[in-house]
């Protein structure tokens, strides 16, 4: 625990900060407040939880990880099939796979011979929402934020209307854990329309939960190497 929290607890003898709207209206209650000691214990347990599952990953053989990136290929062409026709003329955000993320660049390249405008998402500005841009086979790409290759800044700006999301942990209920930036969830609070976002991971990085806080926005389906495992109602 900080310093800051122990001392506050210590003032004010309890575990939680006072709430003054309670003097100004008894009942209220407020579902989005944040405590900031549970807040702050689950950013701490989310680190560990990341970088264990984050090493396990880099442990898996190069022939395993292919075999799940082929899997995983398999049920998203299947799924974009059944649920998007294909994703016929829609525009459609994908990654550029690193730190032993599952590599779909081959439905990439072949959405995109489809007709499918492939987007790829850019860190641009730190702490602000994912710029997306076009990307295409023959592109020359450029080293972004991280040292990931994104496209070239003049390549023109899209709005998804999917969106892949790599996981590096996942719930059934839908919960993203991600590099621990923030990056996605201050992308699909800041869309409107919010694209249909599709989390990709590894079956063995499901956890029970992440303690969802309010700024945590579910998936609306998560895919692994064995299948559909988590998928919301249909919007
Ligand atoms: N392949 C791929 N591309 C992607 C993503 C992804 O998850 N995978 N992202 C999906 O969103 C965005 C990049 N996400 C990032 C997330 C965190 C940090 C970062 O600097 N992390 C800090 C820790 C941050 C913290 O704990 O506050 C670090 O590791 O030092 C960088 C990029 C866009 N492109
Ligand atoms: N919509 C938002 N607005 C402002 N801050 C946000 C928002 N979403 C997330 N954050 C901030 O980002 C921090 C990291 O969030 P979280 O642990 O969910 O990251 P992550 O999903 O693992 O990361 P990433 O999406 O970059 O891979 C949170 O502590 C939160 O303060």
């Amino acid at each position: 625990m900080s310093e800051d929290f122990e001392s506050f607890r210590c003032k004010s003898g309890f575990s939680s900060p006072p709430c003054y709207a309670a003097e100004i209206a008894p009942d209220y209650f407020d579902p989005l407040a944040v405590d900031p000691e549970q807040a702050h214990d689950v950013a701490r347990w989310r680190k560990a939880e990341r970088h264990r599952l984050r090493s396990e990953r880099q442990a898996l053989s190069v022939a395993d990880r292919q075999s799940v990136g082929d899997a995983l290929t398999r049920h998203l062409r299947r799924f974009l099939q059944d649920r998007f026709d294909g994703v016929r003329g829609l525009t459609f955000s994908a990654y550029w796979p690193i730190k032993g993320e599952p590599d779909l660049r081959p439905l990439m390249a072949d959405l995109h011979k489809t007709g499918v405008r492939i987007a790829l998402p850019v860190v641009e500005t730190k702490a602000a929402p994912l710029v997306f841009r076009l990307w295409t086979p023959e592109m020359r790409m450029v080293r972004g934020d991280w040292n990931i290759p994104v496209p070239p800044p003049e390549a023109p700006a899209l709005t998804p209307d999917i969106a892949l999301a790599p996981l590096v942990g996942w719930t059934l209920d839908g919960y993203r854990l991600g590099y621990g930036g923030g990056y996605f969830d201050r992308t699909l609070a800041a869309l409107t329309p919010r694209p249909f976002a599709i989390g990709i991971g590894f079956e063995t990085a499901q956890l029970a939960t992440l303690y969802p806080q309010p700024h945590d926005i579910a998936l609306d389906v998560i895919l692994t190497e064995t299948g559909i495992k988590a998928e919301s109602m249909p919007r």
